[in-house]
Formats: structure tokens, sequence, C-alpha cells
């Protein structure tokens, strides 16, 4: 079978160590969970996923945990079409360092802006909770991404996380046109 690289895309999965990152791709690709606590290195997982009527071919790259000193590399960038960057809502830090790995996404790759989801990890633990929604939504607005609060556990919104990525990405292919017969003022 021959993959038309048109309808191939590459997501990065990047964050903190310990948010979920991994638990929310194999609740996303193999309808799996698992309590144990594995670090990873680094992991690639391939799916097919329908969107707006098409068929995406996506491989999802899956990363070690990151901390404010880590440098992102060309594997995060290259070929990268959208990114998924994961923070726990009950890990302040975790949700600090979303801005600093949005910020050398931006540094490394030269774009001006980045298909991009913030996604708010293990909403079940929500007496455990230290971010607010309206604090992610707030910062969704200023990098211009998408956002949604994930349980891999309990599978709430897992799906909607690669839903949310690849329209980020069409959007960024495909920028909405304006209305015909509207006037642009430059
Ligand atoms: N309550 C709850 N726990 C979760 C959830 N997702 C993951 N966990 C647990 O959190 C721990 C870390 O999960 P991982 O998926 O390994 O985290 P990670 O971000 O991939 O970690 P690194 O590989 O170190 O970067 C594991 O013990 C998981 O079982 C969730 O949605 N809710």
């Amino acid at each position: 079978m021959t993959i038309d690289p048109l309808r191939r895309r590459k997501i990065v999965v990047l964050g903190s160590r310990s948010v979920g990152k991994t638990s929310l791709v194999i609740q996303f690709v193999e309808n799996q969970y698992y309590e144990n606590y594995c670090p990873t290195i680094e992991n690639t997982y391939s799916k097919s996923i329908k969107y707006n009527g098409v068929e995406y071919d996506v491989d999802i790259l899956d990363t070690a945990g990151q901390d404010e000193y880590t440098l992102i590399s060309s594997a995060h960038t290259f070929g990268v079409h959208g990114f998924v960057l994961v923070y726990s809502v009950t890990n302040r830090n975790s949700f600090d360092l979303i801005q600093t790995v949005h910020d050398k996404i931006i540094n490394y790759s030269g774009m001006g802006s980045i298909p991009c989801v913030v996604v708010g990890q293990m909403c079940d633990l929500n007496d455990q909770r230290q971010v607010k929604p309206t604090e992610v939504q707030k910062l969704a607005e200023s990098i211009g991404s998408a956002w949604v609060e994930t349980s891999a556990r309990q599978n709430t919104n897992v799906a909607k996380v690669f839903d949310l990525c690849l329209a980020e990405i069409e959007k960024s292919i495909n920028p909405p046109q304006p209305a015909p017969g509207k006037c642009i003022i430059m």
C-alpha cells in the first residue's frame, strides 16, 4: 500500500515529566490505560484518523518529559505539522512550562506561530487541581492555540486532542479565506 504524502501528518507530544503524555497517546492509539509509571525515552505511534471526511495517516511522536533546560531538537520540529503540549491540572509547574516549550519551538523553528493544542491532563483528579480552566483558556488565546482538559485514565476528551490538532494543522495549511465580496483594508 502506498501512502499519500499529502495525507500524512506528524504530531509531536511535549511537556513535563510524568504529566501523562504516554498514557494519553496509548489510550488514543491502543485504547489501553496503565497505572504504572515508566519514563519514556521516545516512541512513535501511527494511527489513521478521519477528520472532516478525510483519512489521515498520523505519526505521533511521544517524547521524554522536558524541563526548562531541555533543548528543543530538530527531531521535535523537522517535518512536524502539529504540536500537543501537555501539562497536568494537578501540577502548576508543568503548566508554567507550556509557555516556555511553546516559545522554544517558535524560536527554534523560526515560525511565527505553530499549529498547537494545549492539553490539561488528569482532569479526573479535580480535588488535587492547581490550574483552573480559565488559566489555560487565557494562555491558549495568547498563543493562538486550541486547548482541552483530558483524562487518559477515564478516556475523557482523548480523541478530541487529535481532532483539535488536525483542525489546527488544516487551518495553518489552508487558512480561512475572507468571504467573497468583502473589502479588505490594507
Ligand atoms: N489520575 C490519572 N493519572 C494518570 C493519567 N494519565 C496518566 N496518569 C498516571 O501518571 C503517571 C505518569 O504517566 P505517563 O503517561 O507515564 O507520563 P509521561 O508524561 O509520559 O511521563 P514521561 O515519560 O516521564 O515524560 C502514570 O502512573 C499514569 O498511570 C490520568 O489521566 N489520570
